[in-house]
């Protein structure tokens, strides 16, 4: 079967959109993440992502990537999911995600870190 190549434009459940820009042979890429939401009342900026996928001849192939919200929120998410190919070939990534703010003390440390989980298809 075809390479599941991240290359392109995707949309979750949220309406956030990422742009994969391009995939080198070792898998390694980076792009954009356009969040619909956020936790902060700061305007939302699109932010870099970077990560890695398997390049699995059957099309669907395990990723990781990590999103520095640099530009309006002192959090990190990362990313991990799985590639599938729909019957009628229409790719969907399955993922879960840690997002973590920046608290003020290590006493606040608990509450940091909340998880989740997207779905993402190619937008047209
Ligand atoms: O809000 C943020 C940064 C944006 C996070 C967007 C998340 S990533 C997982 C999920 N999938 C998406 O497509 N979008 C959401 N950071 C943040 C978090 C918490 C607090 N906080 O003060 O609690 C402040 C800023």
């Amino acid at each position: 079967g075809k390479l599941c190549d991240l290359t392109g434009w995707w949309e979750n459940d949220l309406g956030s959109k990422m742009h994969v820009l391009k995939v080198d042979s070792e898998g390694n890429f980076s792009g954009e993440y356009h969040t619909a939401v956020s936790s902060t009342d700061k305007p939302i900026q699109p932010s870099p992502l970077v990560g890695s996928q398997h390049l699995d001849k059957d099309g669907q192939c395990t990723f990781g990537f990590t999103v520095n919200w640099k530009k309006f929120s002192d959090s990190t998410a990362v990313f991990v999911g799985q590639c599938f190919s729909g019957d009628n070939g229409n790719e969907v990534l399955q993922t879960s995600w840690l997002l973590r703010e920046k608290v003020d003390s290590l006493p606040s440390d608990w509450k940091a870190t909340r998880t989740g989980h997207n779905t993402f298809i190619r937008t047209g």
